[in-house]
């Protein structure tokens, strides 16, 4: 029977919940789901990248949805995270009892979370959380975190419950959810004593389904159900938000403040500021809590989100070939896919998910504006800016790069218009690069701007052209054709410019014949030291753009390079 099923007997957004699992590598997060949805541990262990669960529940005539996203325990998906901290309505944080590390950790998560929801204020402050100090099992000669300790931090902070738990020996798991739920005042039979779990086509469950009474007149609503849809996926960024907004509006009616502007006028001050932001856009600047106001002063937002409304279309288009495996990205921020803070965002997010998808092997970036492949960061995100928001829109650079370069996917970029700068080094991330012929350019152009190609932009072409060109490259700031890329192999192919996918296509069939352990393993070794050099000085080096950048000649040369732009196309 398939999971649309499940769907069709859709809870109302008030019923519907997302519990988000976290904490270090090794705690037991997947095994604590493991025993809430299928009452089974498993003693092999697998990393995590991110799961996606559903259940679904009929409980006193009522629909209910429980989404679980149990999460990495490492941190090569800052974005996921973030996005995790912000739709996540209820929380399991996860040590383990011989790991004092792993407890440091959950406080430090806790923060975080606490740091997510403030910036947004669309959410309550403190979301409730449950702490479970797991493998409570373990000998008592290989216990590092106390009982004791753990009990009396929890007890000074507000929403928060603590219980020791073994996913292995099935303790207190049971006692685990029945507390989060009652501390989040959702139905205590979401626990997993506490109703009956029934299969997708157990009759009870197609009856209550259909919202006819399977059992004797009166008792179904005694008689809680509960289902896990099987094929559950997880919902896209766009959903994700869009369910955000619909709780924030829940959250905002409950609380009963009426005078809350709405989100046109809220907004407006911050408009002049940034210049080119759709709504959506500044919906998620205040995610991230770096809007300002005008005047300076940092200001939460309370605003409506009435703008997922507002036509507000994707700068990264996802189109996931399940068939193939072969997943098309697609930049789309017209007139020049020019590469802002958004989009960074943006693409980030939806490599992260490629990556967690395991139907997807291979992957394309594109374009989805005619003649431009990208043209680049977003110079008006460097030009006369704020300290905050350049480290900010600098890590997400970082971020969008390392999850492109340190790719497990095979990656391929079908060049069908100019790439300079970020948009030559988005190219060189990929694995092999088929260019349009004709009079497109691509290269790495920053001196010709008064900027300088930071050192991991130098790294990727030094790996691809070598010392000699990149040399050269950099210092004239280059700008190649198509022919001239092939002749230095910037690019691997040239075609058409209507051939450009089709080559790519033929082209991936040989990729997509090498298994994909020895390839990956091939690619990791090759690839390793230039992530690790910029891996291990983010913070160094967006504090070192920052500074770079508004240095009042660097401004002066951008001022200039804006001018001879917008004077080139007079
Ligand atoms: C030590 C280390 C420390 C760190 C030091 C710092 C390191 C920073 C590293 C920087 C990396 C970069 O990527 S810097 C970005 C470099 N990028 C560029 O130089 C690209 C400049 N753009 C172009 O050459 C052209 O626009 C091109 C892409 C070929 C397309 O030409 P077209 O004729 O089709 O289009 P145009 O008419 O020129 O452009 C359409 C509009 O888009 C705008 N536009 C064009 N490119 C833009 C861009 N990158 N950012 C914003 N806006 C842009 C134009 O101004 C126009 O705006 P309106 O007039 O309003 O319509």
């Amino acid at each position: 029977m398939s999971s649309h099923l499940v769907d069709e007997c859709a809870a109302p957004p008030k019923n519907c919940f997302r519990l988000v699992v976290l904490g270090t590598a090794r705690v037991g997060k997947t095994a604590i789901v493991s025993r809430f949805l299928f009452n089974q541990y498993d003693d092999q262990y697998t990393p995590t990248i991110e799961d996606f669960h559903r259940k679904m529940y009929r409980i006193r005539g009522e629909v209910y949805r429980l989404d679980i996203l149990d999460t990495s325990g490492v941190h090569p998906f800052p974005a996921m995270r973030r996005l995790s901290f912000l739709t996540g309505d209820l929380f399991i944080l996860v040590y383990s009892v011989d790991n004092y590390e792993s407890y440091m950790e959950v406080m430090r998560l806790r923060e975080q979370i606490l740091e997510s929801k403030a910036s947004c204020k669309t959410r309550t402050a403190a979301p409730p959380m449950i702490i479970a100090g797991n493998k409570a099992d373990r000998p008592e000669s290989e216990r590092e975190v106390l009982y004791d300790e753990v009990a009396k931090w929890v007890s000074t902070v507000k929403k928060c419950a603590f219980l020791e738990t073994s996913a292995k020996k099935n303790g207190n798991i049971n006692e685990l959810f029945q507390t989060l739920f009652e501390l989040a005042k959702l139905p205590p039979e979401m626990s997993p004593s506490l109703h009956r779990r029934v299969s997708i086509g157990d009759q009870a469950w197609e009856a209550a389904k259909k919202g006819i009474s399977f059992y004797p007149r009166g008792k179904q609503d005694d008689n809680p159900l509960g289902v896990v849809s099987p094929h559950a996926r997880r919902p896209s960024l766009r959903s994700d938000l869009i369910e955000a907004e619909a709780k924030a509006e829940q959250e905002q009616r409950r609380a009963e403040k009426p005078s809350i502007p709405k989100i046109s006028s809220a907004l407006s001050p911050y408009r002049s500021q940034y210049r080119s932001c759709t709504w959506m856009s500044l919906l998620r600047q205040a995610f991230q809590g770096l809007v300002r106001p005008a005047g300076g002063q940092v200001c939460r937002l309370q605003v409506q989100h009435r703008c997922y409304n507002a036509p507000a279309a994707g700068h990264v288009q996802v189109d996931m070939n399940s068939d193939t495996g072969v997943a098309t990205v697609r930049l789309n921020r017209p007139p020049v896919n020019s590469l802002n803070l958004d989009v960074l965002t943006e693409l980030s997010i939806a490599l992260e998910k490629l990556e967690t998808d395991r139907s997807c092997r291979a992957m394309v970036l594109a374009s989805a504006v005619p003649g431009i492949f990208s043209a680049g960061l977003d110079i008006m995100e460097m030009y006369k800016s704020t300290p905050e928001r350049c480290v900010a829109f600098w890590r997400a650079l970082q971020d969008a790069w390392l999850n492109l370069y340190g790719s497990r996917l095979i990656t391929m970029a079908a060049i069908e218009g100019h790439s300079p700068a970020g948009g030559c080094l988005l190219a060189m991330s990929c694995d092999y690069r088929v260019m349009a012929d004709g009079k497109f350019q691509i290269g790495l152009n920053e001196t010709r701007l008064g900027i300088v190609a930071p050192f991991w932009f130098t790294d990727v072409m030094l790996c691809t052209i070598g010392h000699r060109e990149t040399e050269k490259a950099l210092q004239l700031g280059a700008m190649y054709s198509a022919q001239q890329a092939l002749s230095i192999g910037l690019v691997d192919k040239v075609v058409p410019a209507d051939q450009v996918m089709s080559t790519v296509q033929t082209e991936l069939k040989s990729w997509l014949q090498i298994p994909d352990a020895a390839r990956v393993i091939t690619k990791t070794s090759m690839r390793k030291q230039v992530l690790d050099r910029l891996s291990s000085q983010k913070e160094k080096d967006a504090q070192f753009f920052a500074d770079f950048i508004l240095r009042e000649s660097v401004q002066k040369s951008l001022g200039a390079y804006i001018a001879s732009l917008q004077k080139r196309k007079s």
